[in-house]
C-alpha cells in the first residue's frame, strides 16, 4: 500500500461469507481461521464473519445444552489464541458465536446461564469486546425467544482511527436499538453479522434495508451473511457494503463462498459522544487510534445479480448439495416416471452432486404409458445419471392377491410399492431417497402417503407446479446457451401431468388447471387470505371451498413429508404451523 495524500482514514475490510455446518464447532473454527488468513494476506485489517459462525446457524435446541454452550465459548478463546499464533494478532476479527449470560434475567423469567446469540471482536490473542443480539426474531422460521436472552450493549471499537459499531442480523431489521445507537455514538462504520435465509427476491429487500439503515446510522454499513444449506434453509451470501448515501460499494456473489475485500474511506473518529442511545449501553474499546497511511482505494466491486429462475435453481442445488454432503451421503436415488417433477429433481441432483451419483429408477406398473419409460430413458441419456428399471407389476399383483383392494386403495398400492422399492435400494446401496412432490401437490394432499411421499429430502417441496415448468425451461435454455445437452426431455415439459395410477388418469381430473391452483394457493398460503377474500378476488366460490378444504385436511401429510429447501416467504414447515386436528374450515359467509 504506497502512501499517498490522506483525506479520510481508510480501512481495508474483508467480509467472509462462509458455509458453516451446524454443530461442527471444530470444523467451523478451522474454516474461520483459514479465511481470516486469506483476508489478512489480502491486506484486510478488519475481517468479519457471519452470525453464529462458530456453531453454525440456526442451532435450534442445541443452544440449550450446557456442553454445547461451553464448547462454543472455548472455541472462541481458542480461536483468539490461534489467530495470534498465526501472526494475525494485529488484525481485528469479528465472529458470531453462542455465549452464556451469567446474570439472572428475572424480568424475562430467565435464570442465570441463559444462552445468548453473541458476537466478539478478537484482537491481540484475546476478546477485545463482545455483545449479544438485541432484537430476537420470533416469526417465520425463527424462534429466538425460545433460546436466547436479548443483549443491550452496542460495542464500538476504535480501529486505525475509525469508530466501528457491530450488530447482529435482526438488529438491522427492527427500528431503534443498535442502529439508532450507532448514529448517537457517531461511528463511521456499522458491521452487521447475519444468518439471513434465502427467499425469492430477498436480495432486493436487503439492499434497500441496508441503504436505509446506513443513512439512519449516518455510517457506512457492511453486511456479511452465511452461505450454504442447513436442513430446509439456504443462505445465499449476498454480503455487501453500502455508503451512508446509499451507494453500493461492494457486493459478493450469491450462493458461493467468498472473501469480499473492500477498501473504504471513513470519517476520522472524534471525541466519543453517546447521544440518545435509548435503552442501549454503548461500550467502547480502543484498539488503535492512529489512522493508516493512505493508499489508492480499489475500484468498486459489485458482483452481478442472478435472474429469478437462476436464483431459485441455485438455491435448490445448494440446498440439496449441502443436505447430502453435511449428512454424510454420497449419492441419491429417485423414481423416474418420465414426468416433469422427477425430471427436474434429477437435473437438480445431477447439478448438485454429479450425474454419476444420481440413481434413477423406472418402475413401470400395469398402467404405465410407453412414454413414461421412454421419457425416463431419455432423461437418463441426457443427464448421464445411473439408470435401472424395476418392473413393479409382480409385486403389486402379490399384494393384490393377498389384500384384494379396489378403487383408490388399489391405485395407491402402486405408489407404495415404488416407495418400498426405493427404500430397499437405499438401505442396500446407501443412497438418500429423494421425494419429487412439488408445493402445489403438497398443498392439495395430492400424493400417496408412505408411497411417492417417502424419502429423506424433497427438493421441490416449496416449488409450485407452475414454477416447476419455468425452472425446467430455464435449465434447458441455460444448457443450450452453454452449448450443452438440455437435461430435461422436451416431452416431459409439454405432456399433461398424470399420476398414471389408473388408465388415462390426469391431474386435471382431480385438480384445477395448475395456473389457477397456484394463484389461489399463493393467496391462501402466503397471504393468509380468507375464503371471502379469495371469492372477492375473483376465484370461483365452489373451487375456493374445495381447494381450501383439500389444503386443510392434508396437514397430516405435510407433517410427515420430508424436509425440502425453502425458497418462498412461507414454506411448509416452520414457516406455517397449523394444527393437524383442526375443526376450523374457511367458508364464504352466506
Ligand atoms: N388426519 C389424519 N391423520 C393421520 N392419517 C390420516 C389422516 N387422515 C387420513 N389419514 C390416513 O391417510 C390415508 C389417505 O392418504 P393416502 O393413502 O395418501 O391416500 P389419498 O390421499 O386418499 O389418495 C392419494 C391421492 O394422491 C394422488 N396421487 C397419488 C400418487 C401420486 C400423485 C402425483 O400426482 O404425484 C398423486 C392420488 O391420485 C390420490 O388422489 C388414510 O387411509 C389414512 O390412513
Ligand atoms: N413409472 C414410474 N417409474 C418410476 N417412478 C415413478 C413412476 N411413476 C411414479 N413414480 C414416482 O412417483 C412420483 C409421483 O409421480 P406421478 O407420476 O404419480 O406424478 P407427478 O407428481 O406428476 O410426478 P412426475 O411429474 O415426476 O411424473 C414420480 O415423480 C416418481 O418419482
Ligand atoms: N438471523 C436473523 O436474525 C434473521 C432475521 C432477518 N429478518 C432475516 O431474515 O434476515
Amino acid at each position: 500500500m504506497p502512501p499517498t495524500l490522506n483525506r479520510m482514514p481508510q480501512l481495508r475490510l474483508a467480509l467472509c461469507q462462509v458455509n458453516a455446518t451446524v454443530g461442527a464447532i471444530a470444523d467451523n473454527t478451522d474454516l474461520v481461521l483459514a479465511r481470516a488468513r486469506e483476508a489478512a494476506a489480502a491486506g484486510a485489517r478488519l475481517v468479519a464473519f457471519p452470525e453464529m459462525v462458530l456453531t453454525g446457524y440456526p442451532v435450534e435446541d442445541l443452544a440449550l445444552r450446557r456442553s454445547f454452550q461451553r464448547a462454543s465459548r472455548e472455541a472462541l478463546d481458542g480461536l483468539a489464541q490461534r489467530l495470534l499464533d498465526d501472526g494475525l494478532g494485529e488484525v481485528a476479527v469479528v465472529v458470531g458465536y453462542l455465549d452464556i449470560d451469567e446474570r439472572a434475567r428475572p424480568k424475562l423469567g430467565r435464570p442465570a446461564g441463559s444462552p445468548e446469540n453473541a458476537l466478539a471482536v478478537l484482537h491481540g490473542g484475546r476478546v477485545a469486546i463482545r455483545s449479544a443480539k438485541h432484537h430476537l426474531p420470533n416469526y417465520g422460521v425463527f424462534d429466538e425467544y425460545r433460546y436466547f436472552v436479548p443483549g443491550n450493549v452496542l460495542p464500538v471499537v476504535r480501529l486505525h482511527g475509525v469508530d466501528i459499531a457491530f450488530a447482529i442480523c435482526e438488529d438491522l431489521w427492527q427500528d431503534g436499538g443498535p442502529v439508532a445507537a450507532a448514529r448517537g455514538a457517531n461511528v463511521g462504520l456499522l458491521v452487521v453479522l447475519n444468518g439471513s435465509p434465502y427467499e425469492l427476491n430477498k436480495d432486493d429487500t436487503r439492499l434497500e434495508l441496508c441503504a436505509r439503515r446506513a443513512a439512519e446510522a449516518g455510517a457506512t454499513l457492511a453486511y456479511v451473511n452465511l452461505v450454504g444449506g442447513q436442513d430446509e434453509l439456504v443462505f445465499d451470501g449476498d454480503s455487501l457494503v453500502v455508503s451512508p448515501t446509499g451507494q453500493t460499494l461492494a457486493r459478493a456473489p450469491q450462493f458461493e463462498e467468498a472473501v469480499l475485500v473492500v477498501d473504504v474511506d471513513l470519517p476520522a473518529a472524534g471525541d466519543p459522544v453517546d447521544l440518545d442511545a435509548g435503552d442501549v449501553t454503548v461500550e467502547r474499546v480502543v484498539i488503535s487510534a492512529d489512522p493508516l497511511p493512505a493508499w489508492e482505494v480499489d475500484e468498486i466491486a459489485v458482483g452481478p445479480r442472478l435472474a429469478s429462475e437462476a436464483e431459485v435453481y441455485a438455491a435448490l442445488v445448494t440446498g440439496l448439495r449441502d443436505y447430502v454432503r453435511k449428512n454424510g451421503f454420497r449419492s441419491v436415488i429417485l423414481g423416474l416416471s418420465g414426468g416433469i417433477d422427477s425430471a427436474l429433481v434429477a437435473a437438480i441432483a445431477c447439478d448438485a452432486i454429479g450425474a454419476a451419483n444420481v440413481h434413477g429408477v423406472s418402475m413401470p406398473s400395469a398402467y404405465s404409458s410407453d412414454h413414461s419409460r421412454s421419457d425416463a430413458d431419455d432423461l437418463a441419456a441426457r443427464t448421464g445419471c445411473q439408470f435401472r428399471t424395476v418392473p413393479i407389476a409382480p409385486m403389486v399383483d402379490a399384494f393384490q392377491d393377498a389384500l384384494k383392494l379396489s378403487g383408490l386403495a388399489e391405485e395407491n398400492l402402486q405408489a407404495r410399492v415404488r416407495g418400498v422399492t426405493l427404500m430397499g435400494l437405499s438401505n442396500a446401496e446407501g443412497h438418500l431417497v429423494l421425494a419429487t412432490g412439488n408445493k402445489s401437490e403438497l398443498a392439495a394432499g395430492y400424493s400417496t402417503i408412505y408411497g411417492d411421499a417417502v424419502g429423506g429430502y424433497a427438493p421441490l417441496k416449496d416449488v409450485p407446479k407452475t414454477m416447476v415448468w419455468k425452472l425446467s425451461e430455464w435449465r434447458n435454455a441455460e444448457a443450450e446457451r452453454r452449448g450443452e445437452t438440455p437435461p430435461i426431455p422436451p416431452n416431459s415439459i409439454t405432456k399433461p401431468p398424470s399420476a398414471e395410477l389408473r388408465p388415462g388418469q390426469l391431474d386435471s381430473d382431480s385438480l384445477p388447471d395448475y395456473a389457477v391452483l397456484d394463484d389461489l394457493l399463493d393467496d391462501y398460503i402466503e397471504q393468509d387470505a380468507s375464503a371471502a377474500d379469495l371469492v372477492a378476488a375473483g376465484f370461483d366460490q365452489e373451487l375456493v371451498e374445495k381447494i381450501l378444504r383439500l389444503v386443510d385436511i392434508a396437514e397430516y401429510k405435510r407433517r410427515q413429508y420430508p424436509p425440502g429447501t425453502k425458497i418462498s416467504l412461507r414454506a411448509f414447515g416452520r414457516d406455517r404451523r397449523l394444527p393437524i386436528t383442526n375443526g376450523w374450515r374457511e367458508r364464504v359467509p352466506e
